[in-house]
């Protein structure tokens, strides 16, 4: 709790002034006013959360925590569980997804154990933050205790403390838990309220989506999560990677480092962070839209507008993978752009033949 206590209370507003000097200058860069459209914005909130002028998202790195869920046991999810495990590892090892994604993009993807119910040796190269084996099944009583939740938000706070202090510069979320689409619209249901109907897709795939939503309604219904306490709902019907994302959010904010969010689940742990300490919104970057239906609603409750459509749903962090370069590009044009009065003097230059 101390961790999570500190971490809260050590995290600030984006740097509004150094915001101001950004747009000052993106305005002057040569091209008509407003016309990067996001690129500009993303460029104006860099500048805002490292509190410079000169942006610098080199050092990148996909933090993709896994776990897994007793809620398997409802028939929730039609891949096998020991998927969660062999993801994991793939992380670790370089061949998912998410890591073709972010070899593609320069980052490093590390994994994270925050709650598979395997042990793993240490050459699986997972790092070990488990918090317990799996949660327990949420159709039968609360999925882990307040302090387990307490607990995998922690270790996500650890896991982006220890790369910031290895030098990384922008994070981004990744997960992978079989079951965990289950867990995140119960968990979106029950802190906003929603109909878990309107909140539940497929995920990664299932027999019957309707009983997939009775499953949900049974486990807020028996749980009664209090809507006000994001750590509570956390606890009774969510995950132990939701906890560590939504931590690795916190962690980011607190060492003023941007925090790109990828699809569904991130977004949905994003909000429990934002419910935790709102000001982290400032450091949250957005990336794609995932096809999972509760994506759209999580985003516009977390108040983010996602820049990419790719039509994916593979989460691991892919989609936040895929949207590196676009902040790469946003760090170069406000680095290396010439201002339209720069670039007035020397076409004078060139034109009167003086430059060799
Ligand atoms: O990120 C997303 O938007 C997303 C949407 C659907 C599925 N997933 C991935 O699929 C897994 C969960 O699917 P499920 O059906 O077992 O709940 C989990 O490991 C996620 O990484 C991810
Ligand atoms: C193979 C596989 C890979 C995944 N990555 C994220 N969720 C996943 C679900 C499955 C089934």
């Amino acid at each position: 709790m101390e961790l999570l206590q500190a971490t809260l209370e050590s995290i600030t507003e984006a740097n509004k002034e150094m915001m101001e000097k950004a747009k000052e200058k993106v305005d002057s860069l040569c091209k008509p006013l407003g016309s990067l459209g996001k690129l500009e914005k993303i460029a104006i909130q860099l500048a805002g959360i490292t509190e410079k002028l000169e942006l610098d998202v080199s050092n990148k790195a996909v933090i993709a925590l896994a776990a897994d869920h007793g809620v398997y046991e409802e028939n929730v999810s039609n891949n096998p569980q020991f998927v969660t495990v062999m993801q994991a590892i793939g992380f670790a090892k370089g061949f998912t997804g998410v890591c073709a994604i972010a070899r593609a993009a320069g980052a490093k993807v590390v994994s994270v154990d925050v709650g598979i119910k395997e042990d793993l040796p240490e050459s699986s190269g997972v790092i070990n933050k488990k918090v317990r084996y799996g949660t327990a099944n949420m159709a039968k009583g609360p999925a882990m205790s307040r302090e387990e939740a307490i607990r995998a938000i922690e270790a996500g706070i650890e896991v982006a403390n220890e790369q910031v202090k290895q030098g990384v510069n922008v994070l981004a979320t990744g997960e992978m838990g079989i079951c965990n689409t289950t867990a995140s619209s119960a968990v979106l249901a029950a802190l906003f309220k929603y109909d878990p109907a309107e909140v539940t897709g497929m995920g990664a795939g299932v027999d019957s989506l309707q009983h997939k939503i009775d499953v949900i309604r049974r486990a807020i219904e028996i749980n009664k999560p209090d809507p006000e306490d994001p750590i509570d709902v956390l606890a009774k019907v969510g995950g132990l990677e939701l906890g560590g994302m939504a931590g690795v959010v916190l962690g980011a904010a607190a060492n003023r480092v941007p925090v790109v969010i990828d699809g569904f689940i991130s977004t949905v742990s994003a909000l429990i962070a934002y419910k935790l300490e709102p000001k982290v919104k400032d450091y949250i970057i957005p990336s794609h839209l995932s096809e999972e239906p509760g994506a759209k609603i999580a985003s516009e409750l977390l108040g983010v507008e996602p820049m990419l459509n790719m039509n994916m749903r593979l989460g691991e962090g892919s989609g936040a993978a895929l949207a590196f370069p676009i902040l790469d590009a946003a760090c170069s044009m406000i680095n290396t752009m010439t201002t339209l009065e720069q670039s007035g003097e020397y076409m004078q230059k060139v034109m009167a033949d003086q430059i060799v």
